[in-house]
């Protein structure tokens, strides 16, 4: 993947940490077999755990070497001539289909810094742990926000439980975000794992990137934490949508608390969300059960994908950007995401939301993470088939898993089938990549059928 984004960018340098060097090596050795030009590799070697040199270092210029002998006056910020050139390149996930391109202008990049730090209640000199990838929107635009607050960046080679507490507790994190995935593992590390907050003040943690189960956003506030939902794309530079949080629901019950988290929320600074009939255009009314698709407009919306005209075109159409999601619009204004539509299940002529199947067994003491995707079904066309992980000890039966998501969800949701697997497959933004579960589902044939 690292070359053929490096070709389709037509990077000139990259920056290698030296930990990846053999990543780079390889990407650059199948650029020059497709016979595109590779960049300059400029490698940082200042890697803290591993401080042996690679053997062929002296082929590439060393970060702190070059950063020392450019000290040049000549060397002048070149400023933009306007503030719609772009300032960065960003790829999507590839959760659904190749990598994007997404070109980001200095205006766009600007404001959603800024909101960012508004959005994650950053004030002044914040100690900010990296659970999200830098590559992932610019860091979901706080490389560029974290810098504006004169923040302290703590980055972690590896993300797991261990390191994540370890950190918080020695550098006195302030802020941390990540997608559901890395609140999974925060809530489910082992009694040896976890440390006590410092100060015995919550930690801040923006999640987005994937729909976050209630059950996850409840232990994560048992734990002290307080999490900030919010809902975006890269072609909205990261953050779109934030559930802001209103004081009258403090006094709910915890697990009412945490429904109304997982729930997308309202337009972000800089940009206006809608949720549209894709036919009509016309924005659905706030019933909490008409289903339309979400679209923004605004300052935040990308410009384009790179070299590709005619997926600009089509995402764009009508003027708004089309995201590919269902969702409905409650009472109050705020958006609920339902499902992607490509996720989206049907069964016997009803829509399933995988994401609301998901969230019922995540509530299972067990179950570490659940993905539910579609099995071809020939009397009810698909049904839902979970694949699970569970936590470290843990121990259930799939009849058990099915009893369990039976009572919270109407009978048609059912999950009929349950595969626990070690790991689920992810993208490198923690999100699951269900297009590999979707083929495993397939390849089990009909479950009526397999039921006769
Ligand atoms: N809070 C959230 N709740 C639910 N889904 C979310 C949330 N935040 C982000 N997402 C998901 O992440 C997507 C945006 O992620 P990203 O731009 O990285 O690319 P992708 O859609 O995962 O991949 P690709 O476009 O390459 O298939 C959204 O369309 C949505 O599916």
């Amino acid at each position: 993947m690292a070359s053929v984004l490096l070709q389709h960018s037509e990077a000139k340098v990259v920056f290698v940490d030296a930990a990846l060097l053999d990543t780079a090596r390889e990407a650059l050795r199948l650029m020059s077999e497709a016979g595109a030009r590779p960049p300059t590799v400029v490698l940082i070697e200042e890697v803290l755990d591993e401080p042996a040199v690679p053997a062929d270092h002296h082929q590439y210029h060393e970060y702190e070497a070059l950063l020392s002998s450019s000290a040049s006056p000549d060397l002048a910020i070149r400023w933009p001539a306007d503030e719609n050139e772009p300032i960065a390149l960003n790829y999507t996930s590839g959760t659904t289909s190749r990598p994007k391109g997404v070109v980001y202008s200095h205006r766009g990049a600007y404001l959603n810094s800024l909101a960012s730090v508004l959005l994650n209640d950053m004030t002044a000199l914040p100690v900010y742990l990296w659970t999200v990838p830098m590559f992932h929107c610019n860091g979901w635009c706080l490389v560029w926000g974290v810098a504006a607050q004169g923040g302290t960046n703590v980055c972690l080679r590896k993300v797991t439980s261990a390191a994540i507490f370890d950190s918080v507790a020695r550098h006195g994190v302030t802020h941390m975000g990540g997608a559901p995935t890395v609140l999974s593992m925060i809530v489910n590390a082992t009694a040896e794992e976890r440390r006590p907050l410092p100060g015995g003040r919550p930690v801040t943690v923006m999640t987005g990137g994937a729909p976050p189960p209630p059950a996850v956003l409840f232990r994560m506030e048992e734990l002290g934490f307080l999490v900030i939902h919010s809902y975006g794309l890269t072609e909205t530079y990261g953050p779109a949508t934030v559930c802001t949080w209103k004081p009258e629901w403090d006094a709910l019950p915890a697990a009412e608390r945490a429904a109304i988290k997982s729930r997308q929320g309202l337009h972000h600074l800089g940009l206006e969300v809608d949720v549209k009939d894709p036919a009509t255009m016309r924005g659905v009314p706030a019933d909490g059960r008409t289903m339309g698709e979400v679209m923004f407009r605004g300052n935040t919306v990308m410009r384009g994908y790179l070299k590709d005209a005619a997926a600009t075109a089509e995402a764009m159409a009508g003027g708004w950007l089309r995201s590919g999601y269902l969702a409905v619009r409650h009472g109050d204004g705020y958006v609920k995401i339902l499902d992607r539509s490509k996720d989206i299940i049907i069964s016997g002529g009803e829509n399933i939301s995988t994401i609301e199947v998901e969230a019922a067994l995540f509530a299972h003491p067990a179950v570490a993470e659940a993905a539910v995707v579609g099995r071809p079904d020939e009397y009810w066309g698909e049904t839902p088939c979970a694949f699970v992980t569970l936590k470290d000890g843990g121990s259930v039966g799939a009849e058990e898993v099915m009893a369990f998501c039976r009572s919270p969800l109407p009978r048609y949701m059912a999950v009929r089938t349950v595969v626990f697997v070690d790991e689920l497959p992810k993208t490198a933004t923690g999100k699951v990549q269900k297009f590999t579960l979707r083929e495993k589902a397939k390849a089990m044939g009909s479950i009526s059928r397999s039921k006769l």
